[in-house]
């Protein structure tokens, strides 16, 4: 792989960012613009699984003008113990922090076949001779479901990473049926439709250095996910943009929520009804920031984005 940024950071003094990107037609992509913060629809996960019937009907409301005004929302009151997010971003940041060695085994560059799903990948978006804009994030992606795969190192990361996928799959199939729901579709058919038990379920850790340059670089371009929904933590520092009615917006992440988007296959299950929103993640100069996804999709989708 090309050496991802955080190797590189660690082993020299100076790292720049090309100035000549400033001149690049890619610049519409930079975030030199000032962006609004908003603030996304909430939505309280428990209302939906032990809320009263009036409470569920509210949820299952908000949650179909959520997915049609916004495709993002903030998910409250999950149950995924803060702890758990925790372990699982030190086990991610003790995955990076593995020699360039050990992690050349998951190299994305090795990959026999694209257009096979491989179920353990690292590597970075960085590449220093690049002409064009610069991409400023390191990155595991891991296959977890239908079968699950970790990394046997670091120690704990499996485990870690398995109780996490479970959790986040549960809760993707409770907001998957209120979806449905707030679509009028069979809960069935649903299943049958969706064939979730064969699902794929794909986890990735961004990790967003701090950028001496931030205005020259971006960290994920503008992108939709595939699948029918992605959940996102990331430790407390923000980046995540989406466009909305046309413009850049910035996220303000309540500490803890899950943040949840409507995907690719979300878009054609809904009869074009829910979009499959760009999004795009920027960088700092002060901060590390890392971000946990789970996207789950039907057993066709073969990648993230
Ligand atoms: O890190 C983020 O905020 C965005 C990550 C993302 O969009 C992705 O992994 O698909
Ligand atoms: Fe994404």
């Amino acid at each position: 792989m090309g050496i991802m940024i955080k190797d590189l950071i660690e082993s020299t003094d100076v790292i720049s960012v090309p100035y000549k990107h400033a001149e690049a037609e890619d610049l519409t992509m930079l975030t030199k613009e000032v962006v609004e913060h908003v603030t996304l629809p909430v939505i309280d996960f428990s209302l939906l699984t032990s809320g009263s019937a009036d409470q569920r009907s509210q949820v299952i409301e908000d949650l179909r003008n959520a997915c049609l005004h916004w495709g993002f929302f903030m998910v409250t009151n999950h149950g995924v113990p803060e702890s758990l997010k925790e372990e699982l971003i030190n086990s991610c940041m003790n995955f990076f922090d593995l020699t360039p060695e050990e992690k050349s085994v998951y190299d994305v560059e090795n990959a026999v076949d694209p257009c096979i799903l491989d179920p353990i990948i690292c590597g970075t978006n960085f590449n220093p001779a690049s002409e064009s804009v610069s991409f400023w994030r390191d990155y595991l992606r891991v296959l977890v479901h239908p079968a699950f795969h970790s990394p046997p190192k670091p120690e704990g990361l499996s485990e870690v990473l398995s109780e996490y996928s479970k959790r986040t799959r549960d809760i993707t199939k409770e907001l998957l049926k209120a979806i449905m729901e707030g679509l009028e579709l069979e809960e069935a058919d649903i299943e049958k439709s969706l064939e979730l038990k064969s699902g794929v379920q794909l986890f990735s850790a961004n990790l967003y250095p701090p950028c001496p340059h931030p205005e020259l670089a971006i960290g994920l371009p503008p992108h939709a996910d595939h699948g029918l929904l992605t959940l996102l933590m990331q430790n407390d520092v923000g980046g995540l943009q989406i466009k909305n009615k046309g413009k850049w917006v910035a996220v303000n992440a309540i500490p803890n929520c899950i943040m949840v988007n409507t995907g690719d296959h979300m878009e054609v299950l809904s009869n074009g009804k829910y979009k499959s929103v760009l999004h795009r993640a920027v960088v700092n100069n002060k901060e590390t920031r890392i971000s946990l996804v789970m996207t789950i999709g039907p057993p066709t989708m073969t990648s993230v984005h």
